[in-house]
C-alpha cells in the first residue's frame, strides 16, 4: 500500500508526508511546486513535479507505485484573491480535481481524503457550526471547493471508493520537530504575517475591519495547529482503510479567537510591540467562524494536543526564524 500527497510540497502537505513517514508509510509527492518548494518534501518521499490536472503524468505514477490512498491538498488558498480571480479558483481548484478524481477511478484508486474548508459554510447562522449545516459560501474558493465535495460525494456512489471531506479552519503552527512549516512567498495568512512583522521582516501589519458584528469588530476564526490536522488526516486514513465509511468532518477546536486576540497573542509570545494599522474590510472574509468538532473527535476518536494558542504562535515564530536562518545561508 502507498499513498499519494497532492500538494506535498506545500505547508499542510509537507506536515503530511513527515507524519506518514513517520507511520512507515510509502510515499509519493505530486506538486507543481507554484507555492510549495521542493526542499520542503523530505528525501525519503518520492517527489514528482507535475500538475494534478494532467492525467498523463498521474495515472503512470498511480499504478506503478500501487497507491491504494489519495490525500488531495493541491489547490488556491487566498480567499481574496478567489474574489479578484474566480475562473483562476474554478480551474485550479475545481475543474483539475475533478481530472485527478478521474485519473484515481481510472486506476482504482480505494481512498480519497479532500482538503475542504470552513469557507463553505460562508457566515454560519450558529457558532459553533456543525457539518449538517445549511452550505452558502461567500467566495469563489468556497464555491470551488463545494463544488469538489459534491464531485466526490457523486463519483464515491458511481464509482464505489470511498472518501474523507476534512474542512479546516484556520490552519496554523509549524512543526514541534522544526521539519516543516508555512513557507510560502507572500503568506497572507494572520498568524504568518504577524509573526513576520514580529521579526522586522515586514513594517507592520493591518488589520482587515474592525467593524465586524463582534465583541472587538473584529473577525472571529478557529485556528488549529498544523500538527493535530495531520493527525486528524491519519485517523481517517485508518478509519477509510478500515471499511469505516465515507466521512464529512470539522477540523478546528472550537474557541474563537479575534484578529486582535491573535495579534496581541502574538506579540506576547515574542516580546516584540510591532505597528498594526487598520484597513478597509477585506473581500469575502465572513465576519465569524468557529468549528463544532464533535463528530470527528466522535467517529475518528481525534484528540487535540495542541489547541493552545500560545503554542501555535511559538511554534510559527519558531519556523519563521529558521526561515530566516535558511535565507541567510542561501
Ligand atoms: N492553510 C489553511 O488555513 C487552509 C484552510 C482550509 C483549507 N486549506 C486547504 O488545504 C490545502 C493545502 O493548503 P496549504 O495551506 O498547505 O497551501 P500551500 O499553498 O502551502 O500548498 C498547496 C500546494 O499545492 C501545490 N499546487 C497548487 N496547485 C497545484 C496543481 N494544479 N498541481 C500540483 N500542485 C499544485 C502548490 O505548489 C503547493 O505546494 C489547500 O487545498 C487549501 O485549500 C488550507
Ligand atoms: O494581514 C492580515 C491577515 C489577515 N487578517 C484577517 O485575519 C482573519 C483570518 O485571515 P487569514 O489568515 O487570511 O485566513 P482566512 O481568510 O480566514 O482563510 C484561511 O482559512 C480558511 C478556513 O477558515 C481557509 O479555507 C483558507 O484557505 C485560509 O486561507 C481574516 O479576518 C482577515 O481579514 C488581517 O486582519 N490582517
Amino acid at each position: 500500500m502507498s499513498v499519494l500527497v497532492t500538494g506535498g510540497a506545500g505547508y499542510i502537505g509537507s506536515h503530511m508526508v513527515w507524519r506518514l513517514l513517520d507511520a512507515g508509510e510509502e510515499v509519493t509527492v505530486i506538486d507543481c511546486l507554484s507555492t510549495g518548494h521542493d526542499w520542503a518534501v523530505p528525501p525519503e518521499a518520492n517527489l514528482v513535479v507535475a500538475d494534478i490536472g494532467d492525467q498523463e503524468s498521474v495515472q503512470p505514477v498511480l499504478k506503478e507505485r500501487g497507491v491504494d490512498a489519495v490525500i488531495h491538498f493541491a489547490g488556491s488558498i487566498i480567499v481574496p484573491e478567489s474574489v479578484s480571480d474566480p475562473l483562476g479558483y474554478y480551474l485550479n481548484n475545481t475543474v483539475k480535481s475533478r481530472a485527478l478524481l478521474e485519473a484515481c477511478v481510472n486506476c482504482g484508486v480505494k481512498h480519497f481524503i479532500f482538503s475542504s474548508t470552513a469557507a463553505v459554510y460562508g457566515t454560519p447562522e450558529r457558532a459553533p457550526v456543525s457539518e449538517d449545516a445549511d452550505l452558502h459560501p461567500e467566495s469563489p474558493y468556497g464555491n470551488s471547493k463545494l463544488m469538489t465535495e459534491l464531485m466526490l460525494r457523486d463519483a464515491s456512489a458511481a464509482h464505489g471508493f470511498s472518501y474523507a471531506v476534512l474542512r479546516y479552519f484556520n490552519v496554523a503552527g509549524a512543526d514541534s520537530k522544526g521539519r516543516a512549516g508555512q513557507s510560502t512567498r507572500n503568506a497572507t495568512h494572520l498568524i504568518k504575517v504577524a509573526t513576520q512583522a514580529a521579526l522586522g521582516k515586514r513594517d507592520g501589519m493591518e488589520v482587515y475591519g474592525q467593524d465586524y458584528p463582534t465583541p472587538d469588530g473584529t473577525c472571529i476564526r478557529d485556528y488549529i495547529h498544523v500538527s493535530d490536522l495531520v493527525e486528524a488526516h491519519y485517523l481517517a486514513l485508518e478509519h477509510l482503510r478500515a471499511g469505516g465509511g465515507n466521512l464529512v468532518a470539522n477540523c478546528g477546536y472550537g474557541q474563537g479567537y479575534s484578529v486582535l486576540e491573535v495579534i496581541d497573542a502574538v506579540k506576547k509570545v515574542s516580546g516584540v510591540d510591532f505597528a498594526v494599522r487598520e484597513a478597509d474590510r477585506r473581500p469575502g472574509d465572513p465576519a465569524t467562524i468557529v468549528a463544532d468538532p464533535a463528530k470527528i473527535k466522535a467517529q475518528l476518536g481525534w484528540t487535540p494536543r495542541h489547541d493552545d494558542l500560545s503554542e501555535i504562535v511559538r511554534d510559527a515564530l519558531d519556523w519563521e526564524r529558521s526561515l530566516e536562518r535558511r535565507n541567510t545561508q542561501q
